[in-house]
Parts: C-alpha cells; sequence; structure tokens
C-alpha cells in the first residue's frame, strides 16, 4: 500500500479546465496529493469569459462535503468561488469540527470581469470563513475590498496583509501582486515576519486560473505538512514556471503550464527576502 497526502478543493468549475476545480485537481495530481473535490457552482467559462452560472442547492453541497470528510479526510482544504453567504455559512459549520490546514483564494471576479461571488458574500466572507484560515490569497482588489483601502505598492500590500491577519483573524495572508506593475511581488504576512516573493513578470496573455493554481500549490505543500512560508514559496515557484512557459491553447485569456514547474524549477530559484 503506498501512503499519500491527499487535499479537498471547494469551489466552483471551469469546462475549459484552466480554473477552479479542474486547475485545483491538476496541481494536486502535479504535486503528488490525493486530490478530492466538493462542487459548489457549475460554470459554463472558457479562456474568453463566463457565459453562464448555476449553483448547486446546500444540501447537496453538504452531502458532497459530508461524503468526503467522512470517508477520505484530507491533509489540507482549500476553498475557492464561494459564491453566496449560504455556502460561506455551511462550510464554516463544516470547519468547526476540522483542524486541518485551510487556504482560502477569495474568488469574486475572473479576469473576465465576470462577478464570482454575490456583493453581500464579499462582505460576509471577512468574518465567517477568514477567521478559519490558515493562509488566505488575495489579489490586489480582492485585498482592496477586504480591507477597505487601496492598494497601490508593495508597502500597501503589506499593510493589508497584515488587517487580514491582525484584524480578520487569519493565520497567514499573501496580497498577489499580478495585478500591480513591474515585477510580480507577492507579500506574505505569517504573523511574525512580512516574506516579498519575487519573481519576473512575464508578457503574456495566458494567466486564466493563475490564482486558482498558486493557491491549490500551497495547499498541496501544506497537505504534505510543509510550514506555511515553506509551501508558499513552493506555490511561487509553482505558479511563475506555469506562466512562463504558456500552452497554446484557446482563442482569450489562455490557460497556465501545469507542467512547467516539473519540467523547470529548481528549488529555491525564485528570490525570497524578509
Ligand atoms: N504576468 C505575470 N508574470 C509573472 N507572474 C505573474 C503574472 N501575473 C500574475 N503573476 C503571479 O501569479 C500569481 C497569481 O496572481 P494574480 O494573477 O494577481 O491572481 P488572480 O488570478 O487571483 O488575479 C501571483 O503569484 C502573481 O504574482
Ligand atoms: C470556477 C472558477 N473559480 C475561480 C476563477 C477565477 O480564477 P483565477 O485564478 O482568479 O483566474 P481568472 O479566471 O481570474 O483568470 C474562475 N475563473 N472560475
Amino acid at each position: 500500500m503506498h501512503k499519500v497526502a491527499s487535499a479537498l478543493t471547494i469551489a466552483g468549475t471551469d469546462p475549459s479546465g484552466g480554473a477552479g476545480i479542474q486547475a485545483d485537481l491538476k496541481v494536486f495530481q502535479e504535486q503528488e496529493v490525493y486530490g478530492m473535490s466538493v462542487i459548489t457552482s457549475v460554470v459554463a467559462q472558457n479562456t474568453l469569459g463566463v457565459q453562464d452560472v448555476q449553483h448547486l442547492s446546500i444540501d447537496f453541497i453538504e452531502k458532497q462535503l459530508d461524503a468526503v470528510l467522512t470517508d477520505i479526510p484530507p491533509q489540507a482544504m482549500k476553498t475557492g468561488m464561494i459564491a453566496t453567504v449560504d455556502m460561506m455559512e455551511l462550510i464554516a459549520k463544516k470547519l468547526a469540527n476540522t483542524n486541518i490546514p485551510y487556504v482560502i483564494d477569495p474568488v469574486m471576479v475572473a479576469k473576465s470581469g465576470d462577478s464570482l461571488m454575490d456583493e453581500k458574500s464579499r462582505q460576509v466572507i471577512r468574518n465567517t470563513l477568514i477567521p478559519h484560515a490558515t493562509v488566505v490569497t488575495p489579489n490586489v482588489p480582492e485585498a482592496e475590498i477586504l480591507v477597505g483601502f487601496e492598494i497601490h505598492d508593495n508597502q500597501d500590500a503589506e499593510k493589508a496583509a497584515k488587517v487580514i491577519v491582525n484584524e480578520l483573524g487569519a493565520k497567514a495572508a499573501v496580497v498577489k501582486g499580478g495585478h500591480l506593475e513591474g515585477a510580480a511581488v507577492d507579500v506574505l504576512y505569517d504573523g511574525e515576519d512580512f516574506y516579498y516573493l519575487k519573481a519576473d513578470r512575464f508578457e503574456t496573455k495566458h494567466t486564466h486560473g493563475t490564482g486558482c493554481t498558486f493557491s491549490a500549490a500551497i495547499t498541496a505543500e501544506l497537505a504534505k505538512g510543509k510550514q506555511i512560508k515553506d509551501a508558499v514559496v513552493i506555490g511561487k515557484d509553482f505558479i511563475t514556471d506555469a506562466i512562463q512557459y504558456p500552452l497554446e491553447l484557446g482563442n482569450g485569456h489562455g490557460p497556465t503550464n501545469h507542467w512547467g514547474y516539473r519540467l523547470k524549477s529548481l528549488p529555491g530559484q525564485r528570490e525570497v527576502s524578509k
């Protein structure tokens, strides 16, 4: 028998395979973690945008959660697209009975501009899910909504990460710099230290699902027992390689390359500074 770590993603779908549940499961597989999934919303989308969304009932989401949690308890979990307050409250209820690392990618709006979380939930996520989080990974617009001020540079990102940890109750936060200019710098705060995770910015339109891929890689590493900072550093390497070696797929913002890390990365390749 082979012993393997397992991880759970609770999120929406992307039939074109670049974001959501499909991306998360591919990343778990790449990182040699047994992947499991609970679907919250079925999304008709591709590299060009979101065409339609159907939310599953709370009752049915709960049945999926119970099916997984009572049979194969994961070593770590993540949430992505959690579109409604009812979904958040259900997940918070289930989390009260678990003590595993939990990564929140607070998905609010897709790159195409389509909304993936309703307005009320953007506020409610702060006191339902975030207090349970081991790591929260907002992009700049998401972090601005969570903390209530604008983020223009790394100093603002530091302040936002600090609010998410010290005031909203997460254990750690990574404010991602994909939406800022210059090098792709993400700011991690773990309640004690700040770390700048820096990579070159690549000129590419193939960025569909970057946030999902990054947070899934972090979740996989936490499932394997890595400490928060080490898991985030590996996640940064994983997403950087996935962006650097794009796949020629799709007519819009194409997917990232989940094989990029396997093909290229050497541990410690990215610059990390305190
Ligand atoms: N063009 C790029 N080149 C290199 N890294 C990027 C680029 N765009 C985003 N990233 C990185 O991808 C990760 C996801 O960030 P971001 O795109 O901001 O998230 P989201 O998909 O949630 O909007 C971060 O580590 C960010 O720094
Ligand atoms: C079902 C689903 N979940 C999340 C996203 C957004 O993913 P993200 O990684 O932020 O990338 P973009 O879509 O913004 O490129 C999604 N599209 N679908």
